[in-house]
């Protein structure tokens, strides 16, 4: 990525198990964290981050089968740039955790690409094969198998310290699939 590449994670975490992926993707993609809170609003200046930003990666948990209504208080407030389409091709991903193996994550992520449609971005997939054979663990990168965007799994009873490892390290990769993405259109 060239210094001047600018990747911020925009997400929502309603109990702290989003956050962590948030923190692993963020690491490894040396992108900005900003965080919905809990009334579905982003803190001072963050309108401006992401109007400045190359890439902008959505990350919200699923719940019923979508994003919370937070990130979609985010989304509609986004609606403001939209009118001016001023986040045209900018490029854009995204992740959601949720409790059950499926639990209609990719509805999550659909919500994601739509939005990044909408403001007539560029989507980025994980970019990462799944490892979906006898021998395959859950401990193995992208055991979750997308490749819309990153999904991952904490059981209901977990804390977010108890965030699957493979799951950690799947965000990790895919975090480094996003730098390399934004190098390769910076450059
Ligand atoms: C209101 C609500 C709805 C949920 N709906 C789903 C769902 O549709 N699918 C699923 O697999 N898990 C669902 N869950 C479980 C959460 O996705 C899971 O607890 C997740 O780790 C929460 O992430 P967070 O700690 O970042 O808020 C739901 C949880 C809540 C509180």
């Amino acid at each position: 990525m060239t210094s001047s590449s600018k990747i911020v994670v925009v997400y929502h975490s309603g109990y702290g198990h989003t956050q962590k992926v948030a923190e692993a993707v963020a690491e490894s993609a040396r992108a900005s964290l900003l965080k919905i809170d809990a009334e579905g609003n982003l803190p001072e200046a963050g309108w401006e981050q992401l109007a400045a930003a190359d890439m902008i990666v959505f990350g919200s948990p699923t719940y019923m089968g979508t994003v919370s209504w937070q990130f979609k208080k985010f989304a509609d407030a986004s609606s403001k740039p939209w009118f001016r389409q001023a986040w045209k091709n900018k490029l854009f991903a995204g992740f959601t955790n949720s409790a059950t193996m499926n639990g209609d994550k990719h509805s999550t992520l659909h919500y994601f690409m739509t939005l990044a449609m909408q403001h007539s971005g560029l989507w980025v997939g994980t970019g990462l094969m799944p490892n979906n054979s006898k021998a395959a663990t859950r401990d193995d990168i992208n055991y979750v198998g997308s490749f819309a965007g990153l999904m991952t799994v904490s059981p209901s009873d977990a804390s977010p310290e108890e965030m699957v490892a493979g799951d950690i390290a799947t965000a990790k990769a895919f975090g480094g699939r996003l730098l390399e993405t934004a190098a390769h259109f910076a450059g």
